[in-house]
């Protein structure tokens, strides 16, 4: 294990795209490159108002300092939607319970009416649940949403562009209703005895991940196999890392790396709010034409055995969180919980 504290991963500087042409290309070039060797990334200039970053950090630590009791109004176990709370332990990660406490919320829409025959991750879609207590979460995590969504989308065109690909490439695939998943974390201290499993290792399901971490390390990312450098805290950037869909998208000529958290010591905790880009539920992922000098470099996506992935977005998302949510599974889906 190298420095913990030194930042080792790419920065890419967002405010480039902005720039004049010579500069854009410059981002487009690194950024391909960052995707392609690492699959991780810091993002500076992302345009996000600072102000906004230091409300999201403190209303989520309001949120996870509200009494048991309230929280527990909200809990994940009510939702076939996989919305809300949950305690840590609560979520499984390669058989193994996750030490972190969470809230999810996605995309604020009504459940659909369901036929028989329709498709069980229809269910996905649904609303949040929004705890009484604090008011303010709903309304900073709505704007979080909207404007994470904006930096996100203009970063996966960025990497269409890097691919050699018409700039919106992946437009249909998140379509007019991308599935966007926000995640608000905080890792308690664990002791030296104790399972050190923020969360386990595993890769993303979306098409990219930005992630807002506090001054806590703990992230780490499987750079080669068996080699784990730290994803050490830069203050105002985000962390972004490629999931699945666009390793799926690009026949692994991109890479969805492995990444975990390891525990904060006892007596710390770390705060982190992820969001996820996932395509719309009913979208089929494609294999993108790639320019020949690329496409020689994929080498097929490096799919988890435990885990294979579908090209069915719907069902390749309701997979991943029946896995990590039996309490929920096990409530709304009991079809798929047996399997
Ligand atoms: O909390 C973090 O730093 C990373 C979280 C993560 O990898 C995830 O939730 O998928
Ligand atoms: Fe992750």
């Amino acid at each position: 294990m190298q420095s913990l504290n030194k930042v080792q991963l790419p920065i890419i500087d967002f405010a480039k795209l902005q720039g004049d042409e010579e500069q854009r290309q410059l981002l487009i070039n690194e950024l391909g490159h960052a995707a392609r060797e690492v699959g991780f990334f810091y993002l500076i200039n992302h345009g996000i108002n600072q102000v906004l970053l230091d409300d999201v950090q403190r209303v989520a630590k309001a949120f996870f300092a509200l009494p048991l009791d309230e929280k527990r109004k909200v809990k994940m176990a009510n939702s076939p939607h996989f919305r809300g709370y949950n305690l840590a332990g609560a979520e499984i990660t390669r058989n193994q319970p996750d030490h972190r406490e969470q809230f999810d919320i996605g995309a604020e829409r009504e459940a659909l009416p369901l036929s028989d025959d329709a498709p069980a991750w229809q269910r996905l879609q649904g609303p949040n649940q929004w705890p009484d207590a604090l008011p303010a979460l709903k309304t900073l995590l709505t704007r979080w949403q909207q404007e994470m969504t904006h930096v996100a989308l203009e970063l996966l065109r960025a990497f269409a562009e890097a691919l050699q690909l018409p700039r919106n490439a992946f437009d249909n695939l998140y379509g007019r209703y991308p599935n966007e998943h926000i995640k608000l974390i905080r890792y308690p201290g664990r002791a030296d005895d104790q399972s050190r499993q923020g969360v386990g290792a595993h890769k993303d399901s979306g098409f990219l991940t930005l992630l807002l971490q506090d001054d806590q390390p703990g992230l780490e990312v499987e750079v080669n196999p068996g080699e784990w450098i730290a994803a050490s805290p830069l203050p105002g950037s985000f962390v972004v890392n490629i999931g699945e869909l666009l390793e799926l998208a690009t026949n692994g000529y991109l890479r969805a790396t492995v990444h975990r958290v390891v525990s904060p010591q006892a007596q710390r905790e770390r705060l982190s709010i992820a969001f996820f880009l996932g395509a719309q539920l009913d979208a089929v992922v494609p294999l993108y034409p790639l320019p020949e000098s690329l496409s020689q470099l994929a080498q097929g996506p490096s799919s988890d055995p435990q885990n294979p992935l579908l090209r069915d977005v719907g069902w390749n998302y309701l997979k991943g969180r029946l896995r990590s949510h039996p309490e929920v599974a096990q409530r709304f889906y009991p079809e798929y919980a047996q399997q």
